[in-house]
C-alpha cells in the first residue's frame, strides 16, 4: 500500500518537473543576487574563463582567478580593475592536488574568507588522432578535465557544506554527453567529469544539503580558438553555428543564477542526447548525413600545421 501511494507521489513530482521546467523557458523565474559572493574560476585566462570574470564582475560578485599562465591571468584581472570589480590572481596548476591545496589554503588567509562559488572551467584537448597521440597529452586531458575536478570540490566544498550556502559549476561540454571521431581524450574526459558532477550532485541531494546548488553547462563549440577548425556539414552548420563565446557565457549565467542543474548551450543540441537512445547504426547514419562523424578532421589538421 505504501509502495502504491510513494509510486503515485513520484509520478506526479516526475509531471510536475516537466511542466515546471517547459514553462520555465517561456517564463523566466527570478534570479538570486549574488553580489558579494566569492567566486573561483579556474582556466580564467582562456576566452570563456576571462568572460565569465567579467559577468560574475557585472553582478557585483568577487572573483578569484586560478590559471597556469600567469599573463592571461593577469590580463583577465585588470579587466574586471577596470570595471571596478575585485580580481585576486594565483598561478595554480590544477592537475596537481598539491598546488591546488595549497592555494586554497593561501587564498584562505589573504582574503580572510571562503569561495561560495565554484566555476571549473580550466580544460584542454590534445586534438590528434589516438595513434598519433603522445601518452602525455592523453594524461594531461584526463587530468585537467576530469582529476582536477575532484581537487578543487575537495577544496572548497567543505566550508560550503558547513555554511550550507554555495553553488559548484562544472564546465563540461556535449562532448560529455555524446561523442564523436578523433576525440578520445576529449569525450572520455568530459563524460567522466559529467558523471563526477551528476554523483556529487546526487550526493548533495541525498544528504540534503539544500543551500549548495550545482550547474552542470554542456556547450556545443565556441568561438575560442580551442575547437578550431572543427566543422559539420554546411547546410546543417547553418542550424547550428559554432556559439559566440559571450553568447555561450551568458546562457550559462543565466543557468546559474536560477540554480539550474543541468544546461546545453544550445538548446538543439539536447537533441543528440535523445537520438543516443536509438539503435548505434541509426546514429553512424545520421553522423554520416550531418557531417558530424569528419567533423574534426580539419580541427586535427589545423593541430598539426599549429606544432
Ligand atoms: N571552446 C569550445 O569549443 C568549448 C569549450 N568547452 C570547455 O570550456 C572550458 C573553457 O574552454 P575555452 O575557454 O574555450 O578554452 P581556452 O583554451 O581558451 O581556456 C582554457 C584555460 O585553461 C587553462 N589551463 C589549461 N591547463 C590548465 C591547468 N593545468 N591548470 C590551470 N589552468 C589550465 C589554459 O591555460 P593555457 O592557455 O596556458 O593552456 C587556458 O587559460 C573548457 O573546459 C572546455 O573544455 C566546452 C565546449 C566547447
Ligand atoms: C556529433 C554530432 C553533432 C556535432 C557535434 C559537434 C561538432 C560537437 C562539437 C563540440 C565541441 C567542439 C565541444 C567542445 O567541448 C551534431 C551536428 C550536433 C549532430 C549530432 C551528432
Amino acid at each position: 500500500m505504501i509502495f502504491l501511494m510513494d509510486l503515485q507521489m513520484m509520478l506526479l513530482d516526475v509531471i510536475y518537473f516537466i511542466l515546471r521546467n517547459s514553462l520555465r523557458v517561456i517564463l523566466r523565474p527570478r534570479t538570486k543576487p549574488i553580489d558579494g559572493e566569492l567566486v573561483l574560476i579556474t582556466g580564467s585566462g582562456g576566452g570563456l574563463g576571462r568572460l565569465f570574470a567579467l559577468e560574475f564582475t557585472k553582478h557585483g560578485a568577487e572573483v578569484v582567478l586560478w590559471d597556469i599562465n600567469s599573463n592571461s591571468n593577469e590580463q583577465t584581472a585588470k579587466l574586471v580593475r577596470e570595471m571596478g570589480g575585485k580580481a585576486y590572481t594565483y598561478t595554480v596548476d590544477v592537475t596537481s592536488r598539491e598546488d591546488v591545496y595549497r592555494n586554497a589554503e593561501l587564498m584562505r588567509k589573504d582574503l580572510g574568507r571562503d569561495v561560495t562559488i565554484l566555476v571549473n572551467n580550466a580544460g584542454v584537448v590534445a586534438g590528434k588522432r589516438i595513434l598519433d597521440c603522445p601518452d602525455e597529452l592523453i594524461e594531461r586531458t584526463m587530468k585537467v578535465n576530469c582529476h582536477a575536478l575532484f581537487w578543487t570540490v575537495k577544496a572548497f566544498l567543505p566550508q560550503m557544506k558547513a555554511q550550507n550556502h554555495g553553488h559548484i559549476v562544472t564546465i563540461a561540454s556535449v562532448l560529455g554527453l555524446f561523442s564523436t571521431a578523433c576525440v578520445e581524450d576529449y569525450c572520455a574526459s568530459k563524460f567522466a567529469a559529467v558523471g563526477f558532477h551528476e554523483s556529487l550532485a546526487h550526493e548533495l541531494l541525498s544528504e540534503e544539503v539544500e543551500g549548495v546548488k550545482t550547474t552542470l553547462v554542456c556547450p556545443y563549440i565556441v568561438d575560442t580558438g580551442m575547437f578550431e577548425g572543427c566543422k559539420i556539414r554546411e547546410e546543417v552548420e547553418l542550424l547550428l553555428p559554432p556559439l559566440e563565446p559571450q553568447y555561450c557565457v551568458e546562457q550559462a549565467m543565466n543557468a546559474i543564477l536560477v540554480n539550474q542543474p543541468l544546461v546545453c548551450i544550445p538548446r538543439l543540441t539536447y537533441l543528440p542526447v535523445l537520438f543516443r537512445l536509438l539503435p548505434w547504426e541509426s546514429n553512424v547514419t545520421a553522423y554520416r548525413f550531418m557531417g558530424s562523424d569528419k567533423c574534426m578532421y580539419p580541427f586535427i589538421e589545423t593541430t598539426k600545421k599549429q606544432v
